[in-house]
């Protein structure tokens, strides 16, 4: 069905954690984010920018994914979706008004994606702060993008491209990755279905474009400093052309930074390209992900 709202960005990710003063550490410390309080059930809330939050970290008793929130252009926008879902027949549903005043936003729907069970969050405004970020180690873009291993990624591609609003930048022969991006959000991803061998879907990583390369080698040197596994980089992706660093936090959530992903315009866009899944093709610095760890990265709250 015809997608008739536009996209602005990834809004922000809510994640569930162990313990959430470690995990505060980390994306303070570490990765350079500001905390700005707490919501109910010791929901932590951090932010890179103006916007109130770009990830919220909960405490439970098992890590996971939550769910994604994503912010369209406006309120009609906003309004466009709702109906969109509505008539693909997936029972969006307002949140309450004490619940969008908790998450610092106007108004805000959630439906669940059919494919995997994933929670989608959309809404058009979320509260701006004009106050000054404390946290100095790092100067953040804005852009954000996540991965998730999920059982068949050509599945849960054309599903979003068909029915989501988003369009393929890349994909890997085979389809065991595409690159998704959010339209018309100039950047070369916000989504990435990934088909990994997995028992089961789990959360693959979250990233967090950054200004200069200065940004990424003082996440290297924090990441020494403060005992950081690293999971990939530094190396640089043949697609976006970005350079990345994923580091692992407490719970073997990945974190990335990345700078200097490709941007393309709303009119006249490149075609997706189909991208070699050779291993020397898969890094331009020859970058070798760390894949020992990979049977602990956190599941997915899936809602079917
Ligand atoms: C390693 C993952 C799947 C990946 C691949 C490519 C890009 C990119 O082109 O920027 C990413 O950001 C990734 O996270
Ligand atoms: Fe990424």
């Amino acid at each position: 069905m015809a997608v008739n709202f536009r996209y602005r960005r990834l809004g922000y990710v809510a994640l569930n954690v162990i313990d959430v003063e470690k995990s505060t550490k980390f994306a303070t410390d570490v990765f350079g984010l500001d905390c700005v309080g707490e919501g109910p059930n010791g929901a932590r809330f951090f932010r890179s920018g103006t916007s109130h939050h770009d990830i919220i970290l909960t405490p439970a008793a098992s890590p996971a994914f939550v769910r994604s929130s994503w912010e369209l252009e406006t309120e009609e926008d906003l309004d466009r979706a709702f109906r969109h879902y509505q008539g693909l027949g997936l029972n969006p549903v307002w949140l309450g008004a004490g619940e969008s005043a908790d998450l610092k936003l106007e108004r805000a729907f959630r439906m669940i994606e059919p494919v995997l069970g994933t929670t989608w969050e959309y809404y058009a405004r979320m509260t701006y702060l004009t106050s000054p970020r404390q946290n100095r180690l790092t100067k953040f873009q804005g852009g954000k993008h996540y991965g998730l291993v999920v059982p068949d990624c050509k599945k849960m591609n054309d599903y979003m491209v068909e029915n989501m609003g988003f369009l393929v930048s890349d994909y890997m022969e085979g389809w065991f990755a595409s690159l998704l991006r959010a339209f018309p959000n100039p950047n070369h991803h916000s989504f990435a279905p990934l088909q990994f061998p997995s028992p089961k879907p789990v959360f693959h990583h979250v990233a967090f474009m950054v200004d200069e390369i200065d940004d990424i080698g003082k996440l290297l040197n924090r990441a020494k400093q403060f005992d950081v596994k690293i999971q990939f980089g530094i190396g640089r992706h043949p697609t976006s052309g970005s350079i990345h660093l994923y580091l692992y936090d407490p719970d073997y959530f990945v974190w990335e930074y990345t700078l200097g992903m490709e941007q393309f315009p709303e009119a006249g866009a490149r075609e997706p390209r189909r991208m070699s899944s050779l291993p020397e093709n898969l890094d331009l610095w020859q970058a070798v992900p760390d894949r020992e760890h990979f049977s602990k990265m956190p599941p997915i709250i899936q809602a079917l």
